[in-house]
C-alpha cells in the first residue's frame, strides 16, 4: 500500500491518493471523519482550527460501502479558502500586489528559511503553506483506511498524551484497550491520567499568557499484533526502524522511543529484556513488555508501546530574532495567529501514523486481494505461531 498527499494549508483543499487497499474492505466516509474530527479537537489549538469543519469526501474507489481493490482518493475542503482566494488562487496576479504579499520574515524552528533557499522562493508562502501541519489531516485520512484494515484482522491501536511541557502523566498500561480509547477521547489533553490533566492545561494557558508555546510526548499503543511482522533480514523492512522514521515526519516530531527507550541507557541487560515463557493456550509470550513489541526488526506479539516528542511550536506571539531576506535587516517575528501547544491534536496524528505502517506491513507479508484472503492468511499465521 502507498500512498500521495496534496495540497497547500490554505489552498482549496487536501488530496490523499491510496493505492493498494485490498477489495471488499467496508469502508464509508464516517470513518475518515471519526478520526477527522479527532485530530481537530485537543485543547491549546488556535482560531484557524475553529474556521475548519474537516469532513471527507470519498471520490473514488468505493462503491456501495465497500473498497474495490483500486485507488481510493479522499477529498477535504479547506474551509478557510474562500478569505484566502486572491492570495492562494492559481490565476497570475499583477506584479506589485504578488511583491507587496510577500512572506520575507523566516519563523525560527519552521521551514521558510529552508525552504526558500532551495526552492528559490523570495516569497516565503510558497514554503509555509505546504510545510504546515494541516497536511496531517490527508495523513490522517490514510491512516483511518490502514484502522478499518486493522480491526479487521483483531488488532487496535491508540494515540494519547504522555506529557505536555514538564508535567508528566503516570503509567496507565493496566488499563483495558476500551478504557484507553474512552478516556484518551473524553480528555481535552487526551491524557490517560486524570490527576494531571489540569496541570496539563494549566501549561497551555500560562504558555498561551506568556506568548510561548510548548510541547510533549505521545504515546501510542497497540493490541492484537501477531509476532513476526516485518524482518530481520534487511535494515529496510524492519519495522520498528519504518515506524521511527515515519513518527520523525510529523511536523515537529524530534524523537521516538520503543518501551523504555533512552532508559535503556541506564540499566543492565537482566533489566532490559523481555523473558520469553509459553502457555498451550496463548503460545510464546513475555514476562515484561519492556522493549515496547519490537525484537530484530519484528513485532514480538506483546503490544506495541512507541513514544514520539514533539517540540514546542514555532510560531510565537512572543518575538523570536530572525532576518528579513529582502533588507538582510534583523527584525522581531510576530504573528496573528497559531497553535500554542498541539500535542493533544498532534497524539491523534501519531496513531494514525503507526496504524499506515502497520497495516502496510501486514498487506506486504500476506496475500491480500481481498479482505477475507487478508483474514485467512493471518489466522493461518496466529495459528502456526501458536503451535510452533
Ligand atoms: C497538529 C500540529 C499542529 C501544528 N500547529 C502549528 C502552528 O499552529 N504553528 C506553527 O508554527 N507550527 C505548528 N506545527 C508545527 C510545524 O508544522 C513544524 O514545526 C514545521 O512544519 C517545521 O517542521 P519541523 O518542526 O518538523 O522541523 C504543528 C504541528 C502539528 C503536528
Ligand atoms: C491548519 C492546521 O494547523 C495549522 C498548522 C500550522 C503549521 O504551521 O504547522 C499553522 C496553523 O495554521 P494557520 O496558518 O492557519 O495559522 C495551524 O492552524 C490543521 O492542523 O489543520
Amino acid at each position: 500500500m502507498r500512498y500521495l498527499t496534496a495540497g497547500e494549508s490554505h489552498g482549496k483543499q487536501l488530496t490523499t491518493i491510496i493505492e493498494g487497499i485490498p477489495s471488499k474492505l467496508n469502508l464509508v466516509k464516517e470513518d475518515i471523519n471519526h478520526s477527522l474530527i479527532r485530530r481537530q479537537g485537543g485543547y491549546g489549538r488556535g482560531r484557524r482550527m475553529k474556521i475548519e469543519k474537516d469532513l471527507v469526501e470519498i471520490m473514488s474507489g468505493v462503491r456501495h460501502g465497500y473498497t474495490l481493490g483500486s485507488p481510493v482518493s479522499l477529498v477535504i475542503t479547506n474551509d478557510d479558502f474562500i478569505h484566502w482566494t486572491d492570495i492562494m488562487g492559481e490565476v497570475p496576479i499583477d506584479e506589485s500586489a504578488k511583491v507587496r504579499r510577500q512572506i520575507t520574515k523566516p519563523r525560527p524552528g519552521h521551514a521558510d528559511l529552508n525552504g526558500a533557499l532551495k526552492y528559490d522562493h523570495r516569497d516565503m508562502r510558497n514554503v509555509l503553506e505546504r510545510s504546515s501541519a494541516r497536511e496531517t489531516a490527508a495523513r490522517v485520512a490514510a491512516g483511518a483506511v490502514a484502522k478499518k484494515i486493522l480491526k479487521e484482522v483483531g488488532i487496535e491501536i491508540i494515540g494519547y498524551v504522555k506529557q505536555i511541557y514538564q508535567v508528566q502523566a503516570e503509567d496507565q498500561h493496566h488499563l483495558s484497550m476500551q478504557d484507553k480509547i474512552k478516556r484518551s477521547n473524553e480528555s481535552p489533553v487526551r491524557s490517560l491520567d486524570k490527576k494531571q490533566e489540569q496541570s496539563m492545561m494549566d501549561a497551555i494557558d500560562q504558555a498561551k499568557k506568556d506568548g510561548d508555546s510548548i510541547g510533549g510526548v505521545v504515546e501510542v499503543y497497540v493490541e492484537g499484533v501477531p509476532a513476526g511482522l516485518g524482518s530481520h533480514v534487511h535494515f529496510d523492512r524492519k519495522l520498528d526502524s519504518r515506524i521511527a522514521g515515519s513518527v520523525v515526519s510529523i511536523n515537529a516530531f524530534k524523537g521516538v522511543e520503543f518501551g523504555i527507550g533512552f532508559e535503556a541507557a541506564n540499566k543492565r541487560g537482566s533489566e532490559t529484556h523481555d523473558e520469553i515463557a509459553y502457555d498451550n493456550e496463548k503460545g510464546y509470550y513475555r514476562l515484561t513488555n519492556r522493549l515496547g513489541g519490537f525484537e530484530g526488526g519484528m513485532t514480538t506479539g506483546m503490544p506495541i508501546v512507541v513514544k514520539g516528542v514533539m517540540k514546542p511550536i514555532p510560531t510565537l506571539y512572543k518575538p523570536l530574532n530572525s532576518v528579513d531576506i529582502d533588507t538582510k535587516e534583523p527584525f522581531q517575528a510576530s504573528i496573528e495567529r497559531s497553535d500554542s501547544c498541539a500535542v493533544p491534536a498532534a497524539s491523534v496524528v501519531m496513531e494514525h501514523i503507526v496504524a499506515w505502517e502497520l497495516a502496510n506491513a501486514i498487506l506486504e507479508q500476506f496475500t491480500s486481494d481481498t479482505i477475507d484472503q487478508l483474514k485467512e492468511e493471518i489466522e493461518k499465521h496466529r495459528e502456526r505461531i501458536r503451535q510452533f
